[in-house]
């Protein structure tokens, strides 16, 4: 996809998120002085839009520091808003690289059931592919028969090899026969669907310890990377599964999807100030080409609501 049609797509999908912050923004300034009371109403506007206190705290006293006491419009408002957002996104937009030696890079996939998992993983096989690495798939939520054949669908869809097992099979034998096979056939990156049952933490945590243990044993390296998956449109609570899932899998980077259609994207703002975890990429959208690496810039416009 074009860079081109790629930021109309995101301007599309933030476009609640955006109206709704700029809507805010508004109200608080006409061609007002920044002084005190002004700036607590920008701050209280940024965490209305779910920026999160330490975001909105963190921006307003930029905007005291460069500002205060000066005249200000709306728009310039918006542009010095866009660049703080934008200083916080940037040390965290990392895509995911191949870059493990020996190969496959491992990528285990976690994240709450209805997150977007299974959709995502088929995202990052296209994605990887259009780089020209060799993707395969690995089935490893076998809790759910639907999960299997969900991801067994788009694997078909996007022919890409997958590695399953039966439900209720063994998700550490299903990964390690997927590792083996990967390793035989000289693919780039493993690409692993895990269970979502956070409401089981200790199940959970000891089926990904050993999917972890049969992983270390064919490779140290392995997992190369354990990328949690967020739905944008649980706001506050993505964030609180960011805590459980560290606990509990070690996470190494994100990606947000569901940022089409909500109003809540300012989250994205939130979870890389208070987590500083790599943020990969995100998703605007249900179809396959609708994850893309994040550009901090463009994405923090677009919240921002500066064209
Ligand atoms: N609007 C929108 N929908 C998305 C996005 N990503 C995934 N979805 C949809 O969200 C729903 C859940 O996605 P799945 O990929 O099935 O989620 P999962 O986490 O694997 O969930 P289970 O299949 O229940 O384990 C599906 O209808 C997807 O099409 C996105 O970026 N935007």
């Amino acid at each position: 996809m074009s860079q081109d049609s790629w930021s109309n797509r995101l301007f599309g999908g933030f476009r609640k998120t955006s109206e709704k912050l700029t809507e805010n923004l508004t109200a608080v300034v006409g061609t007002a002085k920044l002084d005190d009371a002004t700036l607590d109403d920008v701050e209280d506007a940024l965490i209305l839009s779910d920026l999160g206190p330490s975001a909105a705290a963190r921006i307003r006293a930029k905007l005291a520091e460069q500002r205060f006491g000066l005249e200000i419009t709306p728009q310039e408002l918006k542009e010095a808003v866009a660049e703080e957002i934008a200083s916080i996104l940037r040390p965290v937009a990392k895509p995911l690289e191949i870059t493990a030696f020996p190969r496959p890079q491992v990528i285990l996939v976690i994240g709450v059931n209805g997150s977007g998992k299974t959709t995502t993983i088929a995202k990052m096989a296209h994605l990887f592919r259009e780089d020209d690495y060799s993707v395969m798939l690995a089935a490893g939520d076998t809790f759910r028969a639907a999960a299997i054949g969900q991801l067994a669908t788009w694997a078909e869809r996007i022919d890409v090899p997958l590695v399953r097992g039966a439900e209720g099979g063994d998700p550490a034998s299903i990964v390690f026969d997927a590792v083996r096979a990967a390793t035989d056939q000289g693919i780039d990156a493993l690409v692993v669907d895990t269970a979502g049952r956070l409401q089981n933490k200790r199940e959970l945590m000891d089926e990904l310890a050993k999917i972890r243990r049969v992983l270390g044993r064919i490779n140290p390296e392995a997992p190369h990377d354990v990328v949690l998956v967020l739905d944008a449109t649980n706001g506050q609570n993505a964030l609180a599964q960011i805590d459980v899932f560290k606990e509990v899998a070690g996470v190494t980077g994100l990606v947000m999807t569901k940022l089409d259609g909500t109003a809540r994207g300012g989250v994205l703002v939130a979870a890389a100030e208070q987590y500083g975890l790599p943020i990969h990429a995100i998703g605007v959208g249900e179809k396959i080409d609708d994850l893309r690496p994040f550009d901090p810039e463009l994405v923090a416009r677009v919240i921002a609501g500066v064209a």
